[in-house]
């Protein structure tokens, strides 16, 4: 007995009597069969098998062609600049989660903080995160975007040592789950001064819902009076890896600052960008980006 359409489709592509005489036709039930599959996979699954870290920096960041270089990357480097050197957020340790292979949004933060962690969902993206830190001849090239945080900082440090400077503090790269109780599980790690994440909640979270309880969740990981810097996309539903669309929860506007506030924050400054060249959406539709900063409520 035949239990479900996939099978039958399966039952005829195998039979011996060749039901099927078109290779064109046998194909398209091939593929047909394989959209089924994938469509089952969840998200955690679908980043498993399509996020190559070396492919999501040649879209996203690599020299002159990065799609993220335009808006997105001015818009974090120019936020995290303007942060960190007012010396308003400091102190030893910050968190990163969701670090991804991506090391651009931790260069300025290095002047504040001695003591990194950074952290993702997939073994992939720690080794090449790795890689870079240990100067392995395979490592991603991040000199151009670190020497637009020279440029920021007046240029009292060549990219190379600015680069020294932030391996010296990442002192930790981990496995983290952001969508358990405990990321880090089995670890439990110190609570930290800061904790930072970009572009990593969005791709997450499967619905606003689960992006407020998450964001709620991560106060465990921070000192009383501790800060949360959250950078992101508005209104994104998918970005590509290669030819593969990996999808993302679109956020309103509105749902950033009721997460922050029904959280238990202290929002201390939100800012919002719209995106404004749009040639690349089929690469990913984020209609804009956001800034957060945010205190939990308590002394240091
Ligand atoms: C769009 S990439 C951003 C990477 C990097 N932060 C950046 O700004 O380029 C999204 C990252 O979130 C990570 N991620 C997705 N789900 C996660 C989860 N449940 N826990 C931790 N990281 C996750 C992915 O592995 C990926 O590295």
């Amino acid at each position: 007995m035949i239990a479900s359409p996939m099978e039958f489709l399966a039952c005829l592509l195998m039979s011996d009597k060749t039901v099927i005489r078109s290779s064109n036709l046998k194909r398209l039930i091939c593929l047909s069969i394989e959209d089924t599959m994938e469509a089952s996979l969840t998200k955690q699954e679908l980043l498993k098998k399509y996020f190559n870290p070396k492919e999501y920096y040649d879209i996203s960041y690599a020299k002159g062609k990065g799609i993220l270089l335009g808006e997105w990357v001015p818009f974090v480097l120019k936020n995290l600049h303007e942060l960190f050197s007012s010396g308003s957020v400091k102190g030893d340790t910050l968190t990163d989660i969701g670090s991804g292979s991506s090391i651009y949004h931790l260069v300025s933060a290095c002047r504040s903080f001695k003591n990194i962690t950074t952290s993702d969902l997939l073994e992939q993206n720690l080794i090449q995160q790795k890689k870079w830190l240990n100067k392995e001849p395979d490592m991603l090239d991040w000199s151009e975007i670190v020497q637009i945080v020279c440029d920021l900082e007046g240029n009292s440090e060549k990219v190379e040592e600015k680069e020294d400077k932030l391996r010296r503090a990442v002192r930790d790269v981990l496995k983290c789950d952001v969508l358990k109780k405990n990321p880090f599980e089995p670890l439990v790690l110190p609570p930290a001064d800061c904790v930072l994440c970009c572009l990593c909640l969005e791709s997450a979270c499967k619905d606003v819902a689960t992006y407020c309880d998450t964001v709620k969740n991560l106060k465990n990981l921070l000192k009383p009076g501790g800060h949360i810097i959250v950078l992101g996309t508005i209104k994104n539903s998918y970005y590509s890896v290669k030819e593969k669309r990996i999808p993302t929860m679109p956020l309103k506007e509105e749902d950033i600052k009721k997460a922050y506030t029904d959280g238990g924050y202290e929002i201390l400054r939100m800012e919002s960008k719209r995106r404004e060249d749009l040639s690349l959406i089929s690469i990913a539709d984020f209609q804009g980006f956001y800034f957060v900063l945010a205190r939990k409520p308590g002394k240091c």
